[in-house]
């Protein structure tokens, strides 16, 4: 399988042939299929979801997927959705980077589950995992029933070999694999490590724009969905499937990325951070984090998202007779945050690249102490320059319950409170 290349463009209705004349014209189910290729529909969305958020593909491949051995349980016991095996505490949590492995681990051997709520079968929630591995998947594929996979890697490159076609990611980018689709990650650069956030809910899309207009935020073109690819592999091969909260594995004696062409609009996809036209503040305050936002889960209750997913990218701050920097606040919403790069302009110390922090419903958060007095005592003649930096956020409607593990992991920083204790009471009324 080598990459080809990518189109461009947010959810639109693709089509690709890794061979001229593979792709049927006219039909998606012709009696005989070019090449000896079997046609096969994969859908994201109910057959009858209205038309605007209708997702299927068409999928014409060496082997129907139906092909491989039966499932056994698979024992990876650090990724799950027993969210809240712990008793829910509303402490603010932060951890450290999750440590590389030191022995070989892969992908999916290196996810590890930190927090989450609702599940497959509610169709609603989030589960928020981080991975730390160092090898490639090999002769292994995966797949989650349970839901699109949002991959943001902080730690070396990922080749993410699908079923429908190659994604080359780097730290920056995210990528985004659909509920059912079947892959394989490499890693060129070894020692590797993410965040992951298995959606249950509505499939990601673009939020609306609202006043801003028709162009910002992120712009669907720079979305980049692979073209078709395709690897005709035959050997003792192990397909793995997180199903109903579990894992299994099975036996396939072929690979499963082989399909030679496609068409449709439910496709991996891949995006650039960088390219994130932000948005902000040009006379006072600082804007509600909803002006980062990069993609959005929705639920039937208009304007709450399921999942919002917003990125805190490098920008100026001009803003006049103002505290620049997060406000304290509390909000009805749960928030895990990860950095990618640099440092985050809320927290000026103890919040490190791969790291991670949890604020959930009206946790009280903010800024550090050391952050607050900077910022209190700051020259609003000059703009801050805010480089270097791509923290995100992983925001829900529903308690964020932490699992067991990430509660009692030793990188836990079970100081994390402390980083408000110096914040001194200023409070003088006239007398
Ligand atoms: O740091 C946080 O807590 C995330 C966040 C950022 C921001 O700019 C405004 C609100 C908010 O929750
Ligand atoms: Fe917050």
């Amino acid at each position: 399988m080598t990459s080809n290349g990518y189109m461009s463009g947010f959810g639109n209705e693709f089509a690709t042939e890794a061979i001229p004349g593979a792709l049927p014209v006219g039909r998606n189910s012709p009696q005989k299929v070019a090449h000896g290729l079997y046609a096969e529909q994969l859908t994201g969305t109910a057959f009858t979801a209205p038309r605007g958020a209708n997702r299927r593909s068409w999928l014409y491949r060496i082997r129907p997927a139906a092909m491989h051995g039966r499932f056994e349980p698979f024992a990876q016991p650090r990724l799950h959705d027993r969210f809240g095996e712990a008793p829910v505490s509303p402490d603010q949590m932060r951890w450290n980077p999750l440590p590389l492995p030191e022995a070989p681990t892969d992908f999916v051997e290196g996810l590890y589950t930190v927090a989450g709520n609702g599940g497959s079968d509610a169709h609603a929630g989030v589960g928020i995992h981080l991975y730390a591995a160092n090898t490639s998947m090999r002769g292994r594929y995966f797949y989650s029933a349970d839901g699109e996979l949002l991959i943001v890697p902080q730690l070396g490159r990922l080749r993410v070999a699908t079923e429908l076609g190659l994604l080359d990611v780097e730290p920056q980018e995210i990528v985004v694999v659909p509920r059912g689709v079947r892959f394989r990650v490499e890693l060129p650069d070894g020692a590797s490590r993410g965040y992951v956030c298995e959606n249950f809910g509505a499939l990601l899309r673009l939020p609306d724009l609202g006043p801003i207009g028709s162009n910002g935020l992120a712009n669907p073109r720079d979305f980049l969905t692979p073209v078709a690819a395709w690897e005709d592999l035959e050997g003792g091969f192990e397909l793995i499937a997180k199903f109903g909260g579990h894992l299994w594995h099975a036996p396939i004696d072929h690979s499963p990325l082989d399909v030679v062409a496609w068409h449709g609009n439910y496709a991996p996809y891949k995006y650039d951070l960088r390219r994130f036209n932000t948005i902000g503040s040009i006379s006072f305050d600082h804007p509600d984090p909803s002006i980062f936002l990069v993609l959005t889960s929705p639920t039937d209750t208009p304007g709450v998202g399921n999942l919002d997913f917003a990125i805190f990218p490098p920008r100026w701050l001009v803003q006049q007779d103002t505290f620049r920097p997060p406000w304290f606040h509390r909000n009805v919403a749960s928030e895990f945050m990860g950095l990618v790069h640099g440092a985050y302009d809320a927290k000026a110390e103890g919040f490190a690249p791969g790291g991670c922090s949890l604020h959930n419903c009206m946790s009280g958060h903010g800024p550090d102490a050391a952050t607050f007095d900077k910022a209190s005592g700051a020259d609003l003649s000059q703009p801050d320059v805010i480089a270097d930096t791509m923290a995100f956020m992983f925001e829900t409607r529903g308690v964020l319950r932490p699992s067991r593990q990430a509660v009692d992991a030793a990188h836990r920083q079970r100081d994390y409170q402390a980083c408000w204790a110096g914040l001194r009471k200023h409070f003088a009324p006239p007398r």
